[in-house]
């Protein structure tokens, strides 16, 4: 028997001709392997040309409606029209019912495609809301709404300052080729670029939008994550969509996204050096057993043991110390004819020759990429999901890692463990570039990672702390070898 799919609840209006509101929040989440419950907020009569008139729903019926919240209790809840303050009121009332780790996320949509109001808020009533959402994701014209100020830099601040942990400002309305959307978030600000589809005016895109991304954090996807997921379902109903009036279109059913023609390219915060696409190949990809290593001493053990890859990866040390280990550790790489990457340290790779460097998205925002490729030295990147991975895919890495998988002790992480399935899906992304697999591998994972797709393992713990090192890599090694057989 399969899991029970994730319980998404839709708050928001009825659209009579079915190409917004809770008809394609429905249709979102059954596309994305979810089940949802409605209650609507408003009636609108509609064509896929003209809004006629809007009804809303009585606030006692609205509330009787919304019990359904503690008897189905969501994984997440969408958000879409509200009509009034009283419904405003009475959702707030409701929505404090449940646990606050509920995400809640609100498509603040106050005028339909056809140019009707669905619903009129006080500003009041848009703060109180506001606190109980987890994202809000206005679009040009909703940023001026909900904060008030016609001033789209005022408005942004303001709603930065008063609105929830995750802001998504989405630029449908902006005439500029690609259409981004930026994702504010407690940590970072992520743009999210697709190409706009020209001369498709598709109905229910902020509704595909949110819903999609209620449905993926309800999943235990990141915002981040979410919304680039998000972005591909959005990007593909564009390219699929089918013409139901002269100038409208409506998307079919989305499905999983997993064509990477669909995914955004992401910038974090800033913009990666763009010259910088492409670096050196790996002599050889299916390397195998790539042993991290934290001393010259290891570094010397793993690659007498015969692997094709390994890397040092000092944290701390005195720079003279580290000058030394990095020359050594370069040495060594040619010694033993072995791809020896430099874990953190570009600069020292570049000055000592290394055959290649490996960078996290931190360390990523900091290093001269253009002087790393002219140096010719091989690019390894880390990434944690498919924000990250969105964001590195268009520099060519010479590999990339993808983690961490199984649960860890070796790294504090900020992330949570991917795990085997999302393994399989981030490897499809990455086309023809090597990946490896880190975090809490050991033999007994080996088997799982291979049958997501990926040939290699970056290990640290499973041979630095096995009791016998040289036996832990041979039995490593003969792991990977019986599920490359297989
Ligand atoms: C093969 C491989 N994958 C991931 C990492 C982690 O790099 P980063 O995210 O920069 O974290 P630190 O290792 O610097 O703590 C890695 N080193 N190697
Ligand atoms: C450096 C690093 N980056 C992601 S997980 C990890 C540590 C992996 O160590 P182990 O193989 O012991 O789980
Ligand atoms: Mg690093």
């Amino acid at each position: 028997m399969t899991a029970h799919p994730a319980v998404i609840g839709c708050i928001g209006g009825i659209d009579t001709s079915g190409g917004a509101g809770l008809a394609r929040d429905a249709i979102t989440v059954a596309g994305l392997h979810g089940q949802c419950w409605q209650v609507p907020t408003l009636v609108s009569q509609q064509s896929h040309q003209y809004h006629h008139a809007t009804y809303a729903l009585d606030c006692q019926v609205l509330a009787q409606a919304l019990s359904i919240l503690v008897d189905a209790l969501p994984a997440a809840i969408k958000l879409g029209a509200i009509a009034n303050d009283a419904q405003a009121q009475c959702i707030l009332d409701q929505l404090t019912a449940i646990p606050a780790t509920v995400p809640v996320i609100w498509d603040p949509v106050q005028i339909s495609s056809a140019h009707g109001r669905l619903g009129q808020l006080s500003q009041s009533l848009i703060n109180t809301l506001l606190t109980r959402c987890t994202l809000v994701t206005p679009n040009l014209p909703e940023l001026g709404l909900l904060s008030g100020q016609s001033d789209s830099t005022l408005a942004l601040s303001w709603l930065r300052a008063n609105g929830p942990q995750y802001l998504l400002v989405k630029g449908g309305h902006a005439q500029h080729a690609q259409a981004t959307d930026i994702l504010y978030s407690p940590a970072h600000t992520w743009h999210f670029a697709g190409p706009r589809v020209p001369d498709i005016d598709m109905r229910g895109s902020g509704c595909i939008t949110a819903t999609a991304i209620a449905c993926f954090m309800a999943k235990g996807y990141n915002c981040e994550d979410a919304v680039c997921l998000a972005k591909a379902v959005l990007s593909e109903s564009y390219h699929t969509a089918r013409p139901v009036a002269a100038t409208q279109a409506l998307a079919p059913a989305p499905h999983w996204p997993e064509n990477a023609d669909y995914f955004p390219v992401t910038q974090r915060n800033t913009a990666l050096a763009s010259s910088a696409t492409g670096f050196g190949p790996l002599d050889q990809p299916y390397f195998g057993l790539y042993p991290v290593v934290d001393s010259i001493d290891w570094l010397q053990r793993v690659l007498a043991a015969g692997v094709s890859i390994a890397q040092l990866r000092i944290k701390a040390t005195n720079p003279d110390i580290l000058h030394q280990q990095v020359h050594q550790a370069v040495a060594l790489g040619r010694k033993y004819q072995s791809q020896v990457f430099i874990n953190d340290h570009w600069q020292l790779a570049i000055e000592a020759g290394a055959y290649g460097v490996h960078l996290g998205q931190d360390d990523l925002t900091t290093a001269d990429l253009a002087a790393i490729a002219n140096a010719r030295l091989r690019l390894g990147v880390s990434t944690h999901g498919y924000a990250e991975l969105c964001r590195v895919l268009p520099l060519m890495p010479s590999y990339i890692a993808l983690g961490h998988v199984y649960p860890t002790s070796t790294k504090r992480m900020p992330s949570q463990p991917q795990g085997p399935a999302r393994l399989a899906a981030y490897q499809a992304l990455c086309g023809s570039i090597p990946t490896v697999a880190i975090g809490g591998i050991g033999p007994a994972q080996i088997p799982s990672v291979r049958a997501a797709g990926v040939h290699n393992v970056a290990v640290v713990s499973a041979i630095t702390r096995a009791a016998n090192p040289p036996a832990a890599i041979a039995q490593l090694q003969e792991a990977l070898a019986n599920v490359q057989r297989a």
